[in-house]
């Protein structure tokens, strides 16, 4: 049994294959995809031009081939889709109709759901008879009470779709698996990578989340503003018109616009003031955020970071911690400092953990289940 799963992102493709034990086989990424994109797949490392994501999973099915896992040898394809609507709240085998309703979907999370789907059709054109199966990010906020998930608009936009969804489900979902039993009753888990979100866990299952009708709301993040109010986003529209300001609010603002780079390391590098700026933003958001998860769950008995800022960014992470030092989070500053997977402080009244990010090997784990209930 081996399924490969796909990951792709808004300009990345992460590929994995998993044994039906869940043993990682293989794995590859091919990044900043649209230019001059990184590929690390088997032997090939280094750069090359890359113009879109069919290109780029080409190359990625090709290293998979030359180290003897080519499609014939698949037995299940599974794919993160981003956002899966209000219907799609199931891992599931993808049919044409599911591929309609992510479809349906693209015009709430323009950066991602194109390259799901760009993804999907590859490799059914490929390999037809390889079932194929879905995972939704949305999904794990599928619990989210009504009061969460409404916005206070008139019912008729309610009916349209207009309504907080919330994304990095598949990630949350892994992170309660790995803290397992260490699970406390109310933990805030923030996975902090290039899309960044917070969720208010409790008793295992999301109870609020900091994005909403799109991946573009809550933190600031690399390339999104996070929160903007509504009268902003119009005057955008008015003075760029409705496609240029998508591409300022989406592709253009977050960290890259306030500090020249959306890459969280390289603003550390950078060292300007301009960069610290963009840093201390996001800090400053996450903690604002932090506050109102805080009070979704009436309390806060543990923390757990994920993403590549998450489990790599001392600074960051110290900076969200102090600044969370109201509700009881106290960290041991050398744990931190190393990069350990457990930080909690002597005497403090919250745990706190960095978990590794496992979105694939999660992603495989609910194909594997789906498969196995005849899905
Ligand atoms: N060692 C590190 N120190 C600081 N930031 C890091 C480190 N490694 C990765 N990051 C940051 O993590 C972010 C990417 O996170 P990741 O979860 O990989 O993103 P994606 O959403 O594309 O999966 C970038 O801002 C990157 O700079
Ligand atoms: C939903 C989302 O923001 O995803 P990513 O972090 O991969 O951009
Ligand atoms: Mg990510």
């Amino acid at each position: 049994m081996a399924v490969l799963v796909v990951n792709a992102g808004s300009s990345s493709i992460k590929i994995a294959v998993f044994d039906e034990g869940l043993t990682e086989v293989a794995s590859g990424r091919v990044t900043e995809i649209g230019g001059a994109a990184r590929v690390e797949v088997g032997d090939l490392r280094g750069g090359r031009v890359v113009p879109d994501h069919a290109a780029a999973l080409a190359i990625c099915l090709e290293a998979l081939a030359e180290r003897g896992l080519g499609l014939e040898r698949l037995d299940a394809a599974a794919h993160r889709v981003v956002h899966g609507g209000a219907k799609l709240v199931q891992p599931c085998r993808i049919t044409p109709k599911v591929v309609a309703g992510i479809e349906a979907v693209v015009p709430l999370a323009p950066l991602h759901n194109p390259a799901n789907l760009t993804a999907i059709r590859a490799l059914g054109r490929l390999a037809p008879d390889l079932p194929q199966y879905a995972s939704f990010d949305t999904a794990f906020h599928a619990t989210n009470p009504e009061v969460a998930v409404r916005y206070a608009l008139p019912p008729e936009a309610e009916a349209m779709g207009l309504r907080r969804y919330g994304f990095h489900g598949i990630s949350y979902a892994g992170l309660v698996r790995a803290l397992g039993a260490r699970l406390p009753d109310r933990l805030l888990a923030l996975h902090l990578g290039n899309g960044a979100s917070l969720c208010a866990i409790r008793g295992g299952v999301s109870v609020a989340t900091t994005m909403g009708y799109s991946p573009l709301d809550g933190l600031t993040m690399g390339t999104r503003t996070g929160g903007i109010d509504g009268n902003a986003v119009l005057r955008l529209a008015e003075l760029h018109g409705v496609a240029q300001a998508g591409r300022i609010l989406n592709r253009e603002s977050g960290l890259l616009g306030l500090g020249g780079a959306s890459d969280m390391r390289e603003l550390a590098r950078m060292g300007t003031d301009r960069a610290g700026f963009a840093r201390a933003h996001f800090v400053y958001w996450a903690v604002r955020h932090a506050g109102s998860m805080i009070a979704a769950m009436g309390g806060l008995d543990g923390i757990a970071f994920t993403g590549g800022i998450g489990e790599n960014d001392v600074a960051v992470r110290a900076g969200i911690l102090d600044g969370l030092a109201w509700a009881g989070a106290g960290y041991d500053a050398a744990a931190n400092a190393e990069g350990r997977a457990e930080l909690t402080g002597a005497g403090s009244r919250v745990a706190i953990w960095t978990v590794a990010a496992e979105e694939e090997r999660q992603i495989a784990r609910e194909a594997l289940a789906a498969k196995a209930a005849g899905a």
